[in-house]
């Protein structure tokens, strides 16, 4: 990719939201067909506070992710951002843009991909929306034709421009899904569950794709994602909401020490061993052995000493060291609704 990133652009927030609040009023319909002539004489209405004062700033050239529970207001966020929905209150700026305003030279800037939606038309081939996008965007022919090239040699859809949309596998499709979104070369990309639906092996490449695109054009990512393992493949920092409100927002890394400050040990040896000669003490919990493996939790501070005595026990094959799984970690955390901000 030419449009290469410059370190020193780093550290400018490119999205500022302060207080930023979002209620949606809805009419209440309600059931059955006495309900609905009801409902066409007198309209009831309902409010729903789906983003609750939430402040933030995001540099240019960070992938966030933003994660929470189902109803949480995640995409609600997106669509604040992206400029979807106007703001019920508080301020917020995007690439010094007001993104409801919708101004063309703000659409020009950034990109929404829902995984759940297309922007493909069906009927026809993906070059038919990249060639409306040409001319949505105002892009010159040199400009698409070279951005068109690179990201699909990226993305290895060549072959996939010129067949029918309706014809290729969900995997593919997201691949030119994102294709679309990026062939005007956006600053800021905004996720919605990129991989919901793919394969492992589609999921790591839409992953490794978007850190390529992080790195060389210097992208702003922000993404939505129920899969752990997409968040902790992209993301130094995440934002957690619930319940419309911003209760963690930091690095991932802090959120699992935190959260969880234990490693977890397995040993495996390659004959039988006896358990009862490690001396764990304090700061170790949950030992068990079967005579071959020995698995349990210990404090990072005694981590060196306690695999220092595995070590010693027995004739060692395989040593694990791992942080508590994120996966189960945000179970946890959610499942404590309300209490993440003393994670
Ligand atoms: N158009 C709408 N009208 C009324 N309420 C809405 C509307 N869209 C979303 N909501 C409500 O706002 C809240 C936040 O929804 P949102 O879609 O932002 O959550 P989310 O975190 O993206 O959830 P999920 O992980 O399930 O996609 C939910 O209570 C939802 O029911």
């Amino acid at each position: 990719m030419t449009n290469t990133f410059e370190a020193s652009s780093r550290r400018l927030p490119v999205i500022a939201a302060t207080g930023l609040t979002k209620t949606y009023t809805f009419h209440k319909q309600q059931a059955g067909l006495a309900g609905a002539l009801r409902s066409l004489v007198r309209r009831t209405y309902e409010t729903r506070l789906a983003v609750d004062e939430i402040t933030f700033t995001i540099d240019r050239g960070e992938v966030v992710g933003l994660l929470g529970p189902n109803g949480a207001g995640k995409t609600t966020t997106l669509k604040l951002l992206s400029g979807l929905l106007y703001v019920t209150s508080g301020e917020l700026e995007v690439l010094g843009f007001t993104p409801s305003d919708r101004k063309h030279d703000y659409l020009r800037r950034i990109a929404l991909v829902m995984g759940q939606k297309t922007m493909l038309w069906w009927d026809v081939p993906a070059m038919e929306t990249l060639l409306l996008h040409k001319d949505m965007y105002g892009l010159g022919a040199k400009e698409f034709d070279r951005n068109v090239a690179e990201l699909a040699e990226l993305l290895e859809v060549q072959d996939l421009l010129n067949v029918q949309v309706r014809k290729v596998s969900l995997g593919e499709r997201m691949k030119l899904e994102l294709m679309a979104a990026l062939v005007h070369g956006p600053e800021i990309l905004f996720l919605d569950e990129p991989t919901i639906g793919l394969d492992v092996v589609a999921k790591a490449r839409v992953r490794t794709f978007l850190a390529e695109v992080n790195k060389l054009r210097g992208t702003t990512i922000l993404v939505t994602s129920h899969d752990m393992d997409d968040i902790e493949a992209l993301c130094s920092r995440v934002m957690i909401i619930d319940d419309g409100r911003l209760q963690y927002d930091g690095g991932l890394d802090e959120l699992v020490h935190a959260a969880r400050p234990r490693k977890l040990v397995r040993a495996t040896y390659a004959s039988e061993v006896d358990g009862s000669r490690l001396a764990a003490g304090e700061g170790v919990t949950g030992v068990d052995t079967d005579g071959l493996t020995i698995t349990l939790e210990v404090d990072r501070e005694r981590a060196g000493d306690v695999l220092g005595q595995l070590t010693r026990i027995g004739p060692l094959v395989d040593l694990d060291v791992a942080d508590a799984d994120i996966e189960e970690i945000m179970r946890d955390l959610f499942l404590r609704r309300g209490t993440l901000g003393d994670a």
